[in-house]
């Protein structure tokens, strides 16, 4: 989607997005996520660090980096997190070099980070944090769904369905809302919304001196 390394579309200079999905746990931010940084050239997803234990089939490093709270209390003094936040009694973070080297050569950052996340996020960068709120399509649906991911006890699950309606009235704070009902057609509306973004006049950077040589040519 994103045209080669230098983020560029048409040979135009872009800046980076950083580009948020949020949801209640289970309505498929992971899933959308994956579909999403695999077909995005040039989209890379941040790997936040967290003091959750590891579920099974999650890898070291492309799920999470998984530390104890005395590591994560350190990298939080060390100013190694962009932002970092308590979900769910655990500390989740997002390291802050790897996106800033990813932005300063033109990449595009995906963020799976919770509502607190995000406002951080955004207070640090308003013009770069695009943000998109995933709801499941019912309670029922999302019950299901942390069921048939079978990752987390029964308790875990009832833990995380409670607080899935706080989580849910952060709504009105993100920029755009996808119901993932089915999950084709969600990704398809996740994907459009990184392409409108990257094609936001005020990210083509390039765009002025694109056309002024374009001018300069049809003048001479
Ligand atoms: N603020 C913040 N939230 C995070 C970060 N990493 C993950 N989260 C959020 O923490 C919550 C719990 O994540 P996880 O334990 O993986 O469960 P999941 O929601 O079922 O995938 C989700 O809302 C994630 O979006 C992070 O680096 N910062
Ligand atoms: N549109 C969908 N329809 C049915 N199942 C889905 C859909 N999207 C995701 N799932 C499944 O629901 C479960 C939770 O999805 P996941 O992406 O892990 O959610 P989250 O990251 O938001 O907690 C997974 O088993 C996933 O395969």
């Amino acid at each position: 989607m994103s045209d080669g390394a230098a983020g560029g579309h048409n040979g135009v200079e872009r800046r980076g997005v950083m580009f948020v999905l949020s949801s209640p746990s289970g309505a498929g931010k992971t899933t959308l996520s994956r579909m999403l940084v695999k077909e995005a050239a040039g989209l890379q997803m941040s790997v936040s660090a967290t003091t959750r234990p590891m579920r099974p089939g999650e890898v070291e490093g492309r799920d999470y980096f998984f530390v104890d709270r005395a590591k994560f209390d350190q990298m939080v003094a060390a100013g190694e997190f962009l932002e970092w936040a308590n979900v769910f009694d655990n500390c989740y973070g997002t390291p802050r070099a790897p996106v800033e080297a990813a932005l300063a050569s033109g990449r595009d950052v995906l963020f799976d980070i919770d509502w607190q996340g995000t406002q951080q996020l955004r207070s640090h960068a308003p013009n770069d944090v695009v943000s998109v709120f995933v709801l499941p399509p019912s309670v029922q649906a999302l019950e299901h769904r942390l069921h048939t991911r079978a990752q987390d006890s029964h308790d875990v699950i009832q833990g995380r369905m409670k607080k899935a309606g706080d989580e849910m009235s952060h709504y009105d704070a993100y920029d755009y809302i996808v119901v993932n009902d089915n999950v084709g057609i969600a990704f398809e509306s996740v994907k459009a919304i990184l392409r409108a973004e990257q094609l936001k006049r005020e990210r083509q950077i390039g765009i002025d001196a694109f056309v002024r040589d374009m001018r300069q040519q049809l003048e001479g």
